[in-house]
């Protein structure tokens, strides 16, 4: 047991490298790709530090090469996810009493072994299974997921030192416990920090957990299982499974010791758990924690006062990075008359420069979208659009499975404002733009607000303040991750904490101490130096203790 009261590093957000050609990092990262692809990974699921193989083969390939083959995974079923609940009860007596200061050290150590050795590993892992180019897997699974480690510690020490008041004869203290169960970490496709975070930060908090990745990103996922062993998480205190969403619920759902889910991913995913954990509330020891981050209609907001090249410029990047597939990503543009002909001509000028290929060119800013069901998904909403006469394709428009996933990065100009593309999420590159009036500012403010059921991100464009402060008021509820004068997307721990309202979900804010404090169950103590031994009315003439008890409002 620790006698001190500890400090820790004081985080700083990992500087993002720039794979320069002929810089050191591009090199390694090439070595580590062409590596990589020659392997034919064999991957299990880590059970209770087991590593646990079921012969079910499942092919793991690139979105962009679907013919390639870069593993198959071992697909498990409900009994090994009662499995990894057994592994993680079993674990969680020594976890949670693990004095902090260890647990901090076991991450701390992750964010050093991710800024080093693992960084061209697990980049290049998430460009080949997720097909992010370079510069976005940069972004995502180093310099993100090493700020979630590092600046959780920093957070988590913040809670531990909310402690109450004491008055007079007494001592108040505050114990944030972890939680009393097991915590389902269900986490989606498109950020391996998002993977990585959701069972971490729990596990952090003195939590024991079963980790369910989506199936399209268990390439990278194992590097992360690695990553951690390595760092030395204790075995069975983060387990990794690999089964169908239903059947990870029928286990989980319907378990006593069932403490709370950290979810991201789809709306209507999200909602049927909420529903299924209501359903079975009367089977728990506890109310469960819900915390789940869901899905955007994000938008960008241009005011007739906007600077065209800007708002270009935003939408460039903030629609067709990844390939539109980040929660945030804006897909509904609502451009003042007076601007629009100037962003379009910025806009078909930039897509029209878009390279589109295979993550080991790192001049494609486009890569792949990721599996077959999303690329069907965009193709038909591309066809529809092409078919309905009341909407225009100003660029891209095309796609093509043959060898990857590729769907062109496309604009529609929509004249309704509640065109089907404007409202529902294509998680894609695909995007919908709507001009407006240039004299119906505060009309489109009211329609931006309103459109859609979500309230991720947002952005407004303005150089007029008046207009940027009316749209922040109006807007106040649109989003929970809101930009004015930059792109909805991009967010960075410990700067902008991420998460959103509405059907985006219960906005618990990634990367910031509002989200640790679901992962701890506060028990307040309060102990009495020298208790009363009298009970009788009034006080006077009565022992100190009853004074002092009075003194401090404790009848
Ligand atoms: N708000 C945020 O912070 C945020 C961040 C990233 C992604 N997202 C959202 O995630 C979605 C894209 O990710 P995705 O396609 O992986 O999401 P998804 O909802 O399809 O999958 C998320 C996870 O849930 C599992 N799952 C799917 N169906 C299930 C079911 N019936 N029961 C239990 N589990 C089930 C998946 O296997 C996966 O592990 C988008 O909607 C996006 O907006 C949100
Ligand atoms: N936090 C990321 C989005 C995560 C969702 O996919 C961003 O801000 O762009």
């Amino acid at each position: 047991m620790a006698n001190g009261f500890f400090n820790v590093p004081t985080p700083i957000n990992e500087p993002v490298k720039g794979y320069a050609p002929d810089s050191p990092e591009r090199a390694e990262l090439h070595r580590e790709l062409k590596r990589l692809k020659q392997l034919e990974l064999d991957i299990p699921m880590h059970i209770g530090g087991q590593e646990v193989r079921t012969g079910k083969l499942q092919r793991i390939s690139p979105p962009h090469d679907h013919q390639h083959t870069l593993g198959h995974f071992h697909l498990g079923e409900a009994s090994h996810v009662q499995q990894a609940v057994d592994a993680a009860l079993a674990a969680r007596p020594a976890w949670s009493e693990m004095p902090w200061e260890h647990r901090a050290a076991i991450f701390l150590k992750a964010a050093e072994l991710l800024a080093g050795p693992f960084r061209a590993r697990l980049n290049a892992a998430t460009m080949l299974g997720q097909s992010k180019n370079a510069f976005q897997a940069e972004i995502d699974s180093a310099c993100e997921l090493i700020d979630f480690f590092r600046y959780n510690v920093q957070f988590m020490r913040e809670i531990y030192e909310l402690q109450p008041q004491s008055s007079p004869g007494m001592w108040n203290r505050l114990e944030h416990r972890p939680l009393e169960g097991f915590v389902f970490a269900l986490t989606p496709f498109n950020f391996t920090s998002i993977a990585g975070n959701l069972p971490s930060s729990v596990a952090m908090m003195g939590n024991v957990v079963v980790w369910k990745p989506a199936n399209t990103q268990i390439y990278s996922a194992q590097v992360l299982m690695e990553l951690f062993k390595e760092a030395g998480v204790p075995d069975g205190v983060i387990n990794l499974v690999y089964v169908d969403g239903p059947t990870a619920g029928s286990v989980l759902f319907n378990h006593r010791d069932f403490a709370g889910i950290h979810f991201t991913g789809s709306t209507g995913v999200f909602q049927n758990i909420w529903k299924t954990i209501g359903q079975n509330i009367h089977k728990y020891k506890s109310y469960p924690r819900i915390v789940g981050e869901t899905g955007g209609k994000d938008f960008i907001l241009a005011h007739p006062s906007a600077h065209a090249k800007a708002v270009a410029t935003a939408i460039s990047r903030g629609a067709f990075e990844y390939q539109g597939q980040k929660c945030s990503a804006a897909s509904r543009v609502y451009l003042p008359s007076n601007l629009y002909e100037e962003v379009k001509g910025y806009l078909v000028e930039d897509l029209k420069s878009f390279k589109m290929g295979d993550v080991e060119d790192f001049s494609n800013f486009i890569n792949a979208v990721i599996n077959e069901a999303s690329f069907d998904k965009l193709a038909k909403y591309i066809d529809g659009a092409k078919a309905d006469p009341a909407v225009e394709i100003i660029a891209g428009g095309n796609y093509d499975k043959s060898k990857g996933y590729f769907v062109e990065p496309t604009i529609i100009v929509a004249k309704d404002p509640k065109y089907v593309t404007m409202c529902e999420e294509l998680f894609g590159p695909v995007l919908t733009m709507h001009v407006y009036d240039a004299n119906q500012f505060e009309e489109t403010l009211d329609l931006v607000d309103s459109t859609s059921p979500y309230a991720l991100t947002g952005a407004v464009f303005s150089q007029d303040r008046y207009a940027i402060d009316l749209a922040s008021r109006r807007l106040q509820n649109a989003a929970g991750n809101f930009y004015i004068n930059d792109k909805p997307t991009g967010a960075v721990v410990g700067q902008q904490p991420f998460g959103g309202a509405r059907a985006s979900g219960t906005n618990d804010k990634a990367g910031s101490i509002l989200n640790l404090l679901r992962w701890v169950s506060p028990r307040a103590i309060k102990e009495t130096f020298v208790p009363p031994v009298d009970y009788r009315y009034p006080f006077l003439g009565v022992a100190t203790n009853e004074t002092l008890d009075v003194a401090a409002g404790g009848f």
